[in-house]
């Protein structure tokens, strides 16, 4: 098995994708509640993609939003594609749908990715927005909620893309052929300066993906989720027992 070298790492295993759900509801409201008795804000990355649309649902009716101080939570995304925020393909517009339209957090505290700019406009416009919020060194998101895809991607840090190795910015655009479509993603660099990042995946499709980029070979370039250790935070994954069925 390979070794892992960031400071904690816990693999939470439930039955289905909605205990998974529910279970990591509960966890991220203690969090945020946690945290909030000794900082005055909270600030969460969220992910794209069908996996978190129940964790938001749950998140966004009682009893969590009523648990949850809206007004200290600022909210990011992990990645996005360059497509107007109407578009179904746009992930802050899922994360407005399943979320955030349902919880009284202030609008000013919402930071989605400009994606009328041109993409490296775009990348540029988000890099300087969390320069507001977090300095060259030291801690960054208080949680990164990440996502993995069949093939092993994060974020938008998909296989055997240049990003999955940048180390100087903190955010990207490229096109991404495959799709044929530009992508604009948070890196390395900066995702592993977070407090805690919490993978959430689930189902059959996400299982040899899982087993490699837990117990494989260092290879990021083939599973790109691997990219992602924090160096003084911690990792969890929170999966069901089909995607862990073979670890
Ligand atoms: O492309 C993307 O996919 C991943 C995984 O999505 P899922 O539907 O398999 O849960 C997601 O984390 C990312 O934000 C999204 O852009």
């Amino acid at each position: 098995m390979r070794r892992p070298y960031f400071s904690y790492m816990e693999v939470h295993v439930y039955k289905t994708p909605s205990e998974v759900s529910q279970e990591l509801a509960e966890w991220i409201t203690n969090h945020i509640e946690e945290t909030l008795k000794t900082k005055n804000i909270y600030t969460w990355c969220l992910t794209g993609g069908n996996s978190p649309k129940e964790l938001y649902t749950l998140l966004g009716s009682a009893p969590y939003r009523d648990r949850i101080d809206w007004g200290k939570l600022h909210l990011f995304w992990g990645d996005e594609r360059a497509v107007p925020f109407a578009d179904d393909r746009n992930n802050a517009k899922m994360t407005f749908a399943t979320l955030i339209d349902k919880v009284p957090i202030p609008r000013i505290n919402v930071h989605v990715m400009n994606t009328e700019l041109v993409p490296e406009k775009a990348a540029e416009a988000y890099a300087t927005l969390l320069h507001r919020f977090f300095t060259a060194e030291g801690q960054t998101f208080d949680l990164v909620l990440s996502g993995m895809g069949e093939d092993g991607h994060t974020l938008s840090l998909f296989p055997g893309q240049p990003v999955i190795h940048e180390t100087a910015a903190w955010v990207k655009a490229y096109y991404l052929e495959p799709q044929k479509m530009y992508r604009i993603t948070l890196t390395a660099p900066l995702v592993n300066r977070a407090a805690r990042v919490v993978f959430l995946t689930f189902g059959p499709g996400k299982a040899h993906a899982l087993k490699e980029v837990l117990q494989g070979d260092r290879n990021p370039d083939k599973y790109p989720s691997q990219i992602i250790q924090p160096l003084n935070g911690e990792l969890h994954w929170f999966v069901d027992e089909a995607a862990a069925a073979e670890l």
